[in-house]
């Protein structure tokens, strides 16, 4: 770029500065200013975007404006600046601003290899960085630094003016923005301090950090409990029975998994983990946990009174979307997270919001949705930024696809796999013997096939599902009850489409 280029770049970025820090400006003025500046909202046309890189490539990093600012350095991230590195316009244009100190990783990993026993080769950074998870590039620091993409470690954004488009950082740095992508996912659940949810040997498991905290403990450890029934109970639960340990699980409901298994699938697995020596403390409510005189947790005290004996802990009671500092651009009140439109589109022109955090219309099942799983972050990133730097005008459809895999460490007696797709709504009708597979098909009152369930599948029995889920449709519920096989069900789901 020549001196005078970057001379007039420098010209417009300050006229535009100038422009927002008047004050006198409405929302639309500012926007519009730094949209010339940086560009890429939504509204604005491929030409007038390409006007906008050579400017906005000028005005560089340097003088804290950026074009495009993922806030945010998880999943969908990792996801996002891929899309942008696949259209071109990565280089100096992005900008990730992370809590984290990492680049983005497939967080799955956190309570499935990474807690494999250190003798049966644990998953480790930088193994897991995204997009290896859907078998893409692993996307390390280099990948980042390649691509010409800015990444802020460690220095979380505090405050949001949407005014004046600017970010503040906790280390105090000012960014201005051109398009904000929100994709802030959610933060553990966490129990009182006044009830013990603090002490030491008390785990929650969101990050690498967490996640290396829990294996220290892990390796010190003899006898621990698990708080709640949900994924994280279920998978750190099998993974303490690779390190041998003595584990009970306590979670108030009468089944584990209560958000997506019947009562029925929810019995073999609990019958697995048995057989693996979990103990499972049902409908169990926690009063406090109590410390030893080394101030480390000893015990978890039941409102019943009974107490389980405990040296580490780790509480797994659910998740909340990470909507701060971001709720004056619209929390949806009902499932919480940042209302967005089909194209992620928030209600403020050229703010964004991706992943976890986001409530979205889920097209297939007519309603508002959050989802906390990794192939709606992955999806939601690629289709948001793909709208957005292409101009096209498509809606997302998604398709709800949940999994989880465990006692895959070698030497486990068996391993689990399943894979959910749609909607889990409507009767269920279960077939197999959990030897190894079992299903389980949702039905509408209309006799829809709205959701299915498989443990065990061979591949192309997982890659049928999908399909059925999509297409709904109607099937003979008393053939489908009569079916001798898994195979035999899927056969009939299938031929039904
Ligand atoms: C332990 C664990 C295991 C999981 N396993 C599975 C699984 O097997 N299958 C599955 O489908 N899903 C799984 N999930 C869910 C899946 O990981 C999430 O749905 C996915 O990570 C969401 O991506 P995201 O980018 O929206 O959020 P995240 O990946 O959580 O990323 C959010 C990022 O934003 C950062 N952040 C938050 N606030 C700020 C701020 N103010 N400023 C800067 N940065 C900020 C966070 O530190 C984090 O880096 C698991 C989740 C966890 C915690
Ligand atoms: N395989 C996967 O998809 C996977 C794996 C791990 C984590 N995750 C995600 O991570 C997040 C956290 O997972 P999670 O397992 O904590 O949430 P979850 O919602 O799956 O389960 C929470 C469980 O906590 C219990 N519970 C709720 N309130 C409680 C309380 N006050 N005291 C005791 N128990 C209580 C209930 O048994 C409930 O099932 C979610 O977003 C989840 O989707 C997903
Ligand atoms: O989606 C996933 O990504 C990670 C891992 O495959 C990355 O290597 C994991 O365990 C998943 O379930």
């Amino acid at each position: 770029m020549t001196s005078a280029l970057r001379r007039k770049a420098a010209q417009m970025a300050s006229t535009a500065a100038a422009a927002v820090a008047s004050g006198t400006g409405c929302y639309s003025q500012t926007s519009w200013a730094l949209r010339r500046l940086g560009g890429g909202g939504t509204l604005a046309s491929a030409a007038t975007r390409r006007r906008n890189f050579s400017v906005s490539a000028a005005a560089g990093f340097d003088n804290q404006n950026r074009e495009y600012v993922i806030v945010g350095g998880g999943n969908a991230a990792g996801y996002a600046a891929r899309t942008f590195v696949e259209h071109g316009m990565a280089e100096g244009r992005l900008c990730i601003v992370s809590k984290e100190a990492v680049p983005p990783y497939e967080r799955p990993a956190l309570t499935k290899g990474y807690l494999f026993p250190p003798e049966k080769k644990p998953a480790r950074l930088p193994g897991f960085h995204t997009c290896v998870g859907s078998g893409g590039q692993r996307q390390t620091a280099e990948w980042y630094k390649e691509n010409g993409i800015e990444v802020l470690y460690e220095d979380p954004v505090e405050a949001f003016d949407g005014k004046t488009q600017t970010l503040k950082t906790s280390s105090g740095k000012i960014l201005k923005y051109g398009s904000l992508i929100i994709s802030t996912g959610c933060a553990a659940a966490r129990l009182p301090e006044k009830i013990g949810g603090n002490l030491p040997g008390v785990h929650y498991i969101r990050d690498v950090a967490d996640a290396d905290s829990l294996v220290s403990s892990l390796g010190k450890s003899k006898k621990i409990v698990v708080i709640g029934g949900g994924y994280i109970g279920m998978e750190v639960a099998a993974a303490a029975c690779g390190w041998n340990l003595d584990t009970t699980i306590i979670f108030p409901e009468d089944h584990i998994m209560p958000r997506l298994f019947t009562p029925s699938l929810a019995k073999k697995y609990e019958e697995l983990y048995e057989q693996n020596g979990v103990k499972f403390v049902k409908g169990g409510l926690i009063s406090k946990l109590d410390a030893g005189s080394d101030g480390r947790v000893s015990s978890a005290i039941l409102k019943d009174g009974s107490v389980v004996e405990a040296d580490t802990v780790i509480v797994g009671i659910g998740a909340k979307p990470s909507v701060s500092p971001f709720e004056a651009v619209g929390v949806n009140n009902e499932v919480g997270g940042i209302e967005v439109d089909s194209m992620f589109r928030t209600s403020i022109p050229s703010i964004f919001a991706i992943g976890d955090v986001a409530a979205f219309p889920l097209k297939m099942y007519d309603r508002i949705a959050r989802v906390e799983h990794v192939d709606h972050a992955r999806k939601s990133a690629q289709h948001c930024i793909e709208t957005l730097l292409t101009s096209q005008a498509k809606a997302y459809d998604y398709l709800p696809y949940f999994y989880s895999r465990v006692f895959e460490y070698e030497g486990s007696s068996r391993k689990i796999w399943w894979q959910f797709y749609g909607d889990n709504v409507g009767e269920t009708i279960e077939v197999g013997n959990f030897d190894p597979k079992i299903a389980t098909f949702w039905i509408d009152s209309d006799s829809r096939l709205k959701g299915v369930f498989l443990e065990s599948g061979t591949s192309e029995e997982f890659s049928l599902l999908p399909q059925i889920a999509r297409s709904q449709p109607i099937v003979d519920k008393a053939k489908l009850k009569s079916a001798t096989s898994v195979e035999d069900a899927l056969e009939i789901a299938r031929s039904s489409l």
